[in-house]
């Protein structure tokens, strides 16, 4: 019999998830911990992704814990690839998910802002993989997963930190997936439209935002913190093995206009 539902099971399997505290990130953590899998959950206040982890391991009674790294320093990035393999012996899947926004129109940002966009959006996820790569290589096995947005697909004003930072997530998921194939690791992203995070909830009731929502997605709502789990679990999963470098959308009908 063909495996099945079983393709989705990530019993005894090991996840780094950064900006795992809170957010997108903690609703993947809680994703994956559903589907068995132990985690290390980064971000950059070690009390805050400690708490995430202490919940989610007493939610699912997997083991799950946090530290503080933030992506764009390089050693900390070794230390948190270090931590998962004294911890846990491995690393099979990464979720780069840690990630800012920063908007405004073109004229009234500064460089500094744009680059720390580049930054954490970019630079961050290109050091974790890098870290995390020679462990994956050596057990020929590994999921990448890269949090892209729907901004890295389609425009929108008053973005422009954000959405190149996203254009570039989703050509390096495309670069690394055909790179890394060859050693049985894959590099995936998802593609997300508007979930109420804490990077979104400052700007839910502003007029821009509430036209956009009714205007451009077909859905005409943000999207349930929980509708980001089921892409998570399948690219994280043996039910995507043929799929690499390949942008998964979950964005309520947004970019299918
Ligand atoms: N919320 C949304 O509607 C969408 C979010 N995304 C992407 O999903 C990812 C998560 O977004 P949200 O959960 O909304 O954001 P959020 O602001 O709610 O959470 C971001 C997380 O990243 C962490 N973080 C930020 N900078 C960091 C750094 N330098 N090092 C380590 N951790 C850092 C924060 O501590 C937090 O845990 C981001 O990459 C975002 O661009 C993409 C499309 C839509
Ligand atoms: O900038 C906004 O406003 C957004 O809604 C950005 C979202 O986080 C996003 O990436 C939507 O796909």
């Amino acid at each position: 019999m063909l495996p099945g539902i079983k393709l989705f099971d990530l019993t005894g399997r090991v996840a780094i998830i950064t900006g795992g505290s809170k957010g997108l990130g903690a609703a993947m953590a809680e994703g994956l911990a559903s589907a068995g899998a132990n985690l290390l959950l980064t971000s950059r206040n070690q009390a805050e992704v400690e708490a995430t982890a202490a919940q989610i391991q007493s939610d699912y009674g997997n083991r799950v814990l946090g530290m503080a790294a933030d992506v764009t320093d390089a050693e900390q990035v070794t230390a948190m690839t270090e931590r998962a393999i004294s911890e846990f012996g491995k690393i099979d899947i990464l979720i780069n998910n840690a990630g800012i926004n920063i908007r405004g129109p073109i004229d009234e940002l500064t460089l500094e802002e744009f680059q720390d966009v580049q930054n954490v959006n970019v630079t961050g996820p290109w050091l974790c993989v890098r870290s995390v790569v020679p462990h994956m290589k050596a057990a020929k096995y590994g999921k990448i997963i890269n949090l892209a947005s729907t901004l890295g697909l389609v425009g929108m004003s008053n973005r422009t930190p954000y959405t190149a930072s996203k254009g570039a997530m989703v050509q390096m998921t495309r670069a690394l997936g055909l790179e890394l194939c060859e050693y049985g690791i894959t590099c995936n992203a998802i593609c997300p439209g508007p979930f109420l995070t804490p990077m979104n909830e400052p700007f839910a009731e502003t007029e821009e935002i509430k036209k956009f929502i009714v205007g451009a997605v077909a859905m005409n709502r943000w999207a349930r913190m929980e509708e980001i789990q089921g892409a998570a679990i399948f690219l994280a999963s043996d039910a995507s093995s043929y799929m690499t470098g390949s942008m998964v959308t979950v964005d309520g009908g947004w970019t299918a206009r």
